[in-house]
């Protein structure tokens, strides 16, 4: 049975036994907000990461659904390190999903222009409102965007101390000098992530806990330039789904079962 509860301004959480019973919920999770979506707007526009999420996402009905990329490493499609490969592999290819409803990016040119057309793309797609776009900004609002976190607490390709994190121009940024490898990747910015009707925070294991805790919990003056600590939707709605392990640092929170 999964513990749940809210902890101050850092979203709802969600710890699960393990990852069965994870992948469950976020599977249920993604089908209510994908329904909800379709309702209201015809369409469904979630925005994946690369990571170990993507072998925890479960199937549903995937024919409204326009994909996109939080996050993307600059290699070829098929290389090994490609987010969008990843995706495809574990889902995409499993499912009837549209082609032309998938928004990769372009491998063939630098990370700069990848950057650029990508942000074109998107911008193409919120002025036919595919894509929603913020009440408060111009930035554009995706349904759903689902984000893993590394153990050193970045998400997307947003890294800890790195410039990127203080865009607020640009939708999409591009970076050539990533701590983890490969270097060159492009990413969405805080001010889009932050603009999502729904945030969702998949995170396993115990190589992430101090993260967790340092992303979610009170723990002091140095916790603001942790990149998943500033991911703080505006006006939409934060979900971690954590296994126990990655929660096993967490203090001080009142649970219902
Ligand atoms: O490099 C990346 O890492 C994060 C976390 O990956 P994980 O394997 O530790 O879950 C991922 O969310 C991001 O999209 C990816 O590019």
């Amino acid at each position: 049975m999964a513990l749940s509860g809210a902890n101050n301004d850092r979203g709802e959480l969600r710890i699960h036994e393990n990852l069965d019973e994870l992948r469950t919920d976020l599977a249920d999770y993604i089908a209510e907000l994908s329904e909800a979506a379709v309702k209201e707007r015809g369409v469904f526009a979630i925005a994946l990461s690369g990571g170990s999420l993507i072998g925890l996402m479960g199937t549903v009905d995937w024919a409204k659904w326009y994909i996109f990329w939080a996050d993307e490493r600059v290699v070829a499609k098929n290389h090994s390190d490609s987010n969008y490969k990843l995706a495809k592999d574990g889902l995409l290819s499993k499912v009837p999903i549209v082609p032309s409803h998938v928004h990769s990016i372009n491998d063939s040119v630098s990370a700069e222009e990848a950057a650029d057309e990508y942000m074109f793309v998107i911008r193409q797609l919120v002025k036919i409102r595919m894509v929603s776009v913020s009440d408060i900004s111009d930035c554009p609002k995706f349904d759903l965007i689902l984000l893993g976190m590394g153990p050193d607490g970045h998400i997307a390709s947003l890294f800890p101390n790195h410039s990127a994190l203080n865009e607020t121009e640009e939708w999409v940024t591009f970076i050539t000098d990533s701590p983890k490898p490969p270097p060159e990747r492009i990413t969405f910015t805080l001010p889009v992530i932050n603009s999502a009707s729904n945030v969702a925070m998949v995170v396993t294991g115990e190589s992430k806990a101090e993260a967790v805790h340092l992303a979610i919990d009170n723990v002091g003056p140095d916790c603001p330039s942790l990149p998943a600590r500033l991911v703080q939707p505006t006006k939409g709605k934060l979900v971690w789904f954590l296994d126990k392990p990655a929660a096993s640092k967490l203090g001080g929170l009142q649970f219902s079962e």
